[in-house]
């Protein structure tokens, strides 16, 4: 007897314009697997997963759901077939709780019992240990709580087909166990759970079987245990790379950034940073690490002339010339010191592309979250479009091509590589290969090399410890908003930087 999938794509083909996101995939997913979607940006994993979620329809193909054809035309249509979808942009209403934003829209005409509610979701959150408090309001939540909620939601409306979009792209090494605990659970119950990510190591660690895109096309799948990452992404290239961070020894260090006490405190008067204190060198890279919310982002935006700046002092030291103070400066008057930042925010459209507009018109435009100015950039924007659009192969139509309709990871490739192009002489960068691909992850860590070879000063902010120690000279360790110490990169270790990240100095009571 031939096995029923809970979900079977056969030969899908979508198409925008001239586009061809998915060219003919056949694919299967059971029960009780989980299945990790791969493939560069832009090779059509979020495109194939929305024609399951019912945001797109086929041209061509059908999708048969516990093995009959199905017409999913709408999100309600893929929920009327037991399949939700978590998108990496959560759609939940701010001022209500966690419990109404579950049963939003579900209960049209009829009342809505907030006890019932209350009490199913608390029974959701119960069987798969999710821990969550159905009276919350949802600007109350982390980013983490929120796609919780999310999830709760989709199980809520009875899915058991579930398709996670980088669903780890914002969240912490302990969140990001702790949800997978949560899919582990959810598998062993009978869901049949498709993720997408691009973080080797997560497909290692969680999934079943892994089906690879390449440019639209059904690669293949393979099964976990039979697999490495190598293997995976020679699959996901189509030819054999190799994974390797070149670290020359600076040539020429010199003072380029100077911080001293630098203390700042946010709207409600909490302190960010506090005294932090170090030298950024001409020629090197410096990595920043600490866990999520230690102060990374503040220290950016501060030298950026974004962050109100309590007390301290940040001196920039161009060439042939004294050091000058950049406190008290506009934005405007840093960026034209040299000074670039390439931060890669959560939301990658919210701030510092403009997504109605091209690469072109992007290239132009620095508008900044504050509404602190707009910079227009001299250069030629059109040719600076295709510099970045050749360097970093990006994957769009045109440079005209708006880029909110680019892949999520192509997205951040403008925003990298229009501040690289800036030719900078201190370029500031947090998460820069967040929702990246592995290859243009290693194609953005060479560029920060080739940028270091220039005798700029790079900051790297940065999420993975592995690949710090790898690409940075020095690393300085963030802890609550104070530095925990400077650590040497090609000596440290992972676990010292690891107690540093957790403990101001790394050693007390040790
Ligand atoms: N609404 C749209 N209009 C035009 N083109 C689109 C649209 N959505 C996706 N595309 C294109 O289809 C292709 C596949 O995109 P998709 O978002 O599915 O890729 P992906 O594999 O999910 O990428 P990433 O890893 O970067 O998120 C890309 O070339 C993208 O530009």
């Amino acid at each position: 007897m031939e096995t029923v999938h809970a979900i079977e794509f056969r030969h899908i083909t979508k198409r925008f314009g001239k586009v061809v996101a998915n060219d003919g995939i056949d694919l299967t997913l059971d029960r009780g697997e989980i299945l990790a979607l791969l493939g560069e940006n832009g090779s059509g994993k979020t495109t194939l997963m929305n024609m399951l979620s019912g945001i797109y329809f086929p041209d061509e193909g059908e999708i048969l759901v516990g093995g009959k054809p199905a017409a999913i035309r709408s999100p309600k249509d893929a929920y009327a077939n037991g399949i939700g979808m978590i998108h990496q942009h959560y759609k939940l209403v701010d001022v209500f709780t966690a419990a109404e934003n579950i049963a939003l829209g579900l209960h049209d005409g009829g009342r809505l019992d907030r006890r019932e509610i209350a009490a199913r979701v608390q029974a959701i959150s119960d069987k798969y240990g999710f821990g969550i408090d159905p009276n919350k309001k949802v600007y109350d939540m982390s980013v983490s709580e929120k796609q919780t909620v999310e999830i709760v939601k989709v199980l809520y409306r009875g899915a058991d087909v579930l398709i996670l979009d980088e669903p780890t792209a914002v969240l912490t090494p302990q969140e990001t166990e702790r949800l997978f605990a949560i899919l582990r659970t959810m598998k062993a119950d009978g869901k049949a759970i498709v993720i997408i990510t691009h973080k080797l190591h997560e497909v290692m660690a969680i999934s079943d079987r892994v089906a690879v895109l390449r440019k639209g096309q059904y690669i293949g799948a393979v099964n976990t245990a039979e697999t490495d990452p190598q293997a995976l992404t020679d699959m996901m290239v189509g030819h054999a790379v190799t994974l390797n961070i070149d670290r020359p020894d600076p040539v020429d260090p010199k003072p380029r950034l100077t911080v001293e006490g630098l203390t700042v405190l946010d709207a409600e008067g909490v302190k960010k940073l506090d005294g932090v204190g170090f030298t950024a060198l001409g020629g090197e890279i410096l990595g920043i690490a600490g866990i999520a919310g230690s102060g990374q982002r503040e220290l950016l935006e501060s030298i950026a002339g974004l962050y109100p700046i309590a007390a301290g002092s940040i001196r920039y030291t161009p060439d042939g010339a004294g050091p000058q103070e950049l406190v008290g400066k506009t934005p405007m008057q840093i960026k034209q010191a040299g000074v670039a930042m390439a931060f890669v925010p959560e939301d990658r459209l919210g701030m510092g592309l403009v997504g109605g507009m091209g690469m072109t018109g992007n290239m132009m435009l620095r508008s900044w979250r504050r509404g602190k100015g707009v910079f227009v950039d001299r250069k030629d924007p059109n040719a600076l479009a295709l510099k970045v659009k050749e360097s970093l192969e990006v994957v769009t139509p045109s440079v005209d091509f708006p880029v909110r309709r680019l892949s999520g990871g192509n997205v951040q490739k403008v925003l990298v590589g229009r501040e690289i192009a800036s030719s900078p002489t201190v370029l500031m960068s947090a998460y820069a290969v967040r929702g990246l691909d592995i290859n243009t992850s290693y194609t953005i860590y060479n560029l920060m090399t080739e940028q270091k070879k220039k005798g700029v000063a790079v900051i790297f902010v940065g999420e993975d410890l592995d690949v710090l120690l790898e690409l940075c000279d020095r690393i300085l360790v963030l802890c609550g908003g104070k530095v925990s110490g400077v650590v040497d990169a090609r000596t440290a270790t992972k676990e010292q930087v690891g107690l540093m990240m957790t403990r101001v100095g790394g050693k007390e009571g040790a």
